[in-house]
């Protein structure tokens, strides 16, 4: 043996013999193991494949699918696994194992469209059509070994499709023995140069010839083939022949060579097996002991063959079975899908809905604050002009004290309220002189300048609770709460002194003005308005008249302060 310089080209060489010399496959096999060169990890997983594939070809089952396993779930590599999954449905079929077998078909099937490497896709496809053929759906069988043949490269074999074909033709019970199809077939896998495929075509040539009533053609057919079937090894194969074998000497009355035949079939399975071939390998034995009256053997054989019968009608139905619940199985899975997917779309409809409805709540709620917010806003507004007009009616625009009415409406209300409690008072009038000689002199606005200016005078003499007003004019009340009268003339005198202090300088002119007087007090003229602000203007008047610039108070004995 040459030592294995490329090993991929090793594996493409040993994959290429695997259907057409066995013992050089298992050769180069053992050939890698022992040289077990470096290798990558793809060609670590195309040997587990192929020593797989060699497992199975020696019907070590067990070993085989866990290799084949091994390989569809880990190797990651698409075409190694869909041929390891065609591989392993075969394994689950010979042992029976069918509802496995379906499932795995079911994902083969769901792999087959995303799947590129044409190799790995006609493995599968051919697998896929064993598989529902031993199902019972010869006619699905066949649609798959056709879609291998649509597929074909030029120059690429037939022989696999066709061999898958044919099995599915011999179920479907549309096979004869000299059908065209199956020469071409026998034809297309001898040329690709796989005897163990042709020669299972030969195989359902031989059988439809012995069931068509021609055993000696059948015979001489299976005789031909022999050494091929002995050389390859191939178990189902040998079966086949042997069974075969026992049924053609049985329908030309060789016997002896019937039974040989027929035990050698049986001798292939172990204690416990099911298989068709054992159907008529016992069906052959317990007919040769009955025509040779062994009544006993032949009791023992019928035995044997009514329990094999009885096991393939039971696998033949589990199968079906089988194959009904996978199918079952991925319609009520596509049902519940929808289902589900029916669901969300319900479950998002209402999420939505309840997200609008939140949104929408949001949105009212966003509203109603901004209006509750312009209506506050326009109540504050509403309320502060209101307050605004309250002020300017109730206050004088020049100047800003009380205006007449409302200084004659607060002073009422206090003096009424200062008689109550019997509280002294005193009300103040103040008039500033010469005034006319202001305006004429430097003008109205300086006039009006100097009336603000003798305000403010006034007011910084004043406490809060004191009334003030304009009376008009020039003219001035104020209202001392708490004031006895000569508490009352000293205040008024402080007043007029401020004001006489206090000269307006406007463009480098200084305007100098002063202000007359009259106090009139709660504990000598009463708390009547009139009588008090009759008084009071008397007193004015006399300070007036007196010379300006000076207070005069209603006190007896006209105790006056001047200037
Ligand atoms: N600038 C200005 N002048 C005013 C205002 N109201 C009244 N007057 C003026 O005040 C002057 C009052 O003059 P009179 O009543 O003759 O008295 P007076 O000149 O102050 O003389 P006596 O009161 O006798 O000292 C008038 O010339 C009015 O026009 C005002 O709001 N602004």
């Amino acid at each position: 043996e040459a030592t294995i310089k490329d090993v991929t080209t090793f594996l493409d060489q040993a994959e290429a013999v695997r259907m057409t010399d066995s013992a050089r496959y298992a050769a180069m096999l053992t050939q890698l193991h022992a040289d077990n060169p470096p290798m990558t990890p793809v060609q670590r997983w195309r040997l587990r494949y192929l020593d797989a594939a060699q497992a199975q070809f020696l019907g070590h089952y067990a070993e085989a699918e866990k290799g084949l396993r091994d390989v569809i779930d880990h190797s990651g590599h698409p075409g190694l696994s869909a041929r390891a999954m065609g591989m392993l449905l075969q394994n689950l079929s010979t042992n029976h194992r069918y509802e496995e077998m379906f499932t795995l078909a079911k994902r083969g099937v769901a792999a087959l469209p995303g799947l590129k490497d044409t190799v790995a896709r006609h493995s599968l496809l051919s697998n896929l059509s064993q598989a529902t053929n031993f199902a019972g759906h010869p006619e699905i069988a066949i649609q798959y070994a056709q879609m291998i043949r649509t597929d074909l490269l030029p120059g690429e074999s037939p022989c696999i499709s066709m061999a898958v074909e044919m099995a599915a033709r011999y179920t479907q019970k549309t096979l004869a023995s000299d059908s065209q199809e199956l020469a071409r077939g026998i034809e297309a896998c001898t040329a690709y140069g796989s005897p163990v495929m042709a020669n299972m075509m030969w195989l359902t040539k031989s059988t439809r010839l012995i069931e068509e009533g021609d055993p000696e053609a059948g015979l001489a057919l299976l005789d031909r083939i022999a050494p091929s079937v002995e050389r390859e090894g191939y178990f189902a194969g040998r079966a086949a022949l042997y069974s075969q074998r026992g049924n053609a000497y049985l329908a030309v009355g060789r016997y002896d060579d019937a039974r040989k035949a027929a035990q050698a079939a049986v001798d292939l399975f172990k204690p416990g097996d099911l298989d068709n071939f054992l159907i008529d390998a016992y069906h052959v034995l317990y007919e040769v002991a009955k025509r040779e009256k062994k009544d006993a053997v032949a009791l023992i054989y019928y035995q044997k063959f009514a329990d094999q019968e009885r096991g393939n009608l039971d696998d033949l139905s589990a199968r079906a079975l089988a194959y009904a619940a996978v199918e079952q199985r991925a319609l009520l899975q596509g049902l519940e899908a929808d289902k589900l997917t029916q669901q969300n779309s319900v479950l998002k409809l209402e999420k939505d809905l309840t997200a609008r409805a939140v949104e929408n709540g949001r949105l009212y709620i966003a509203l109603l604050l901004a209006l509750l917010g312009s209506v506050t806003f326009w109540l504050y507004r509403i309320k502060r002009s209101q307050l605004r007009f309250m002020h300017l009616s109730h206050h004088d625009g020049l100047t800003g004290v009380l205006n007449h009415q409302h200084f004659m409406t607060e002073l009422e209300r206090s003096l009424h309220d200062l008689e109550r409690r019997n509280a002294p008072a005193c009300l103040v009038l103040l008039d500033l002189d010469h005034f006319k000689q202001v305006n004429d002199t430097y003008g109205h606005a300086i006039g009006d300048v100097v009336l603000k200016r003798a305000t403010a005078t006034c007011c910084q003499q004043l406490r809060r609770a004191d009334l003030f007003g304009r009376l008009g004019g020039e003219e001035f009340g104020i209202l001392l709460h708490e004031c006895h009268p000569e508490q009352g003339l000293v205040i008024a005198n402080c007043i007029r002194a401020a004001i006489e202090a206090t000269p307006v300088t406007i463009d480098g002119h200084v305007v100098k003005y002063s202000a007359s007087i009259g106090v009139a007090c709660t504990m000598i003229s009463g708390y009547g308005l009139q009588s008090l602000r009759r008084e009071a203007d008397a007193a004015l008047y006399r300070a007036k008249g007196a010379g300006r610039n000076r207070v005069m108070t209603d006190l007896l004995g006209d105790g006056l302060v001047g200037a």
